[in-house]
């Protein structure tokens, strides 16, 4: 199985750019799914969801989202996702119709989760972001919490940004999050939407079990997906480049409480 998928570029309608789709039917995802679009100036992409609640990231630029009979203008707050700039988003619930128009060429994220409960559509502004200094040594991340389980506006959806320098790691020291044994740990699916400055560069992830029965190494590329079903994951990053990912986690209860690998838990201990 691989949890790698590379980067598509398929003119899906007028303007309308699908660059990543990954959901049940072409992955073993069953909690979360991802569609990551670029669209032209005044392109509109429009979808009325299922029995899915969505998370709508505007990663890049500035577009107008609409959603049960709620406007929201000229959102989105950077021009590349390496502004480090807390972005808006907009949470829409399950079944709702919404739309997505450019006002300048931008590119979109959309987190989905299933779930028929019901939450209001909320435009979530960049500026409610908590930010966090995560790790040390070469450990050190810029953590952007866009959707965190301490705001109780999603049912499912857990969204969050990261940043990694040149020649650190993240999700690190490895770290999984997949037993549903609360409150020590929590059950999510992850999938990682990743970027990197300049754009040829590349990272790697490692995806795997205790028992290494999973035990997957890649080598990612900008604009590349990982899903991680189930293991530790952590991410290196090379020198000379820097790491963007987005992640979305979702399982049967919201909250993300991870468990460290114990082998490497004394990372986290260094003075
Ligand atoms: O489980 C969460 C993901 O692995 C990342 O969001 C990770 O927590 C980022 C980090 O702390 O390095």
């Amino acid at each position: 199985m691989s949890l790698l998928y590379q980067k598509q570029n398929q003119e899906i309608r007028p303007g309308v750019h699908l660059i990543q789709d990954v959901n049940a039917s072409n992955s073993p995802m069953k909690y979360t799914a991802v569609k990551v679009l670029a669209l032209d100036a005044n392109a509109s992409y429009d979808e009325t969801l299922g029995a899915f609640e969505a998370g709508i990231v505007v990663l890049t630029g500035k577009v107008t989202v609409t959603a049960d009979q709620q406007r929201f203008e000229g959102i989105g707050q950077r021009q590349s996702v390496f502004d480090k700039i807390p972005t808006d988003s907009v949470y829409v619930g399950t079944g709702l119709p919404f739309s997505v128009t450019a006002q300048t060429a931008a590119k979109i994220l959309i987190a989905y989760s299933p779930t028929t409960t019901s939450f209001p559509v909320r435009l979530l502004k960049g500026d409610i972001h908590q930010i966090e200094h995560r790790g040390k040594y070469q450990n050190k991340r810029l953590v952007q919490n866009i959707l965190p389980d301490d705001l109780p506006f999603a049912d499912k959806l857990l969204l969050v940004e990261v940043y990694t320098d040149s020649g650190n790691w993240s999700s690190y020291p490895p770290h999984r999050h997949d037993h549903d044994n609360l409150p020590t740990e929590s059950l999510l699916e992850e999938i990682y939407y990743h970027e990197m400055q300049p754009k040829q560069g590349f990272v790697f992830q490692r995806v795997y079990t205790d028992d290494h029965s999973l035990d997957e190494t890649m080598t990612v590329q900008n604009q590349d997906v990982v899903i991680v079903p189930k293991g530790y994951h952590p991410v290196g990053v090379p020198d000379g480049y820097d790491s963007y990912y987005l992640n979305i986690m979702a399982g049967p209860t919201r909250v993300w409480h991870f468990h460290n690998a114990p082998e490497h838990a004394w990372i986290i201990d260094r003075k």
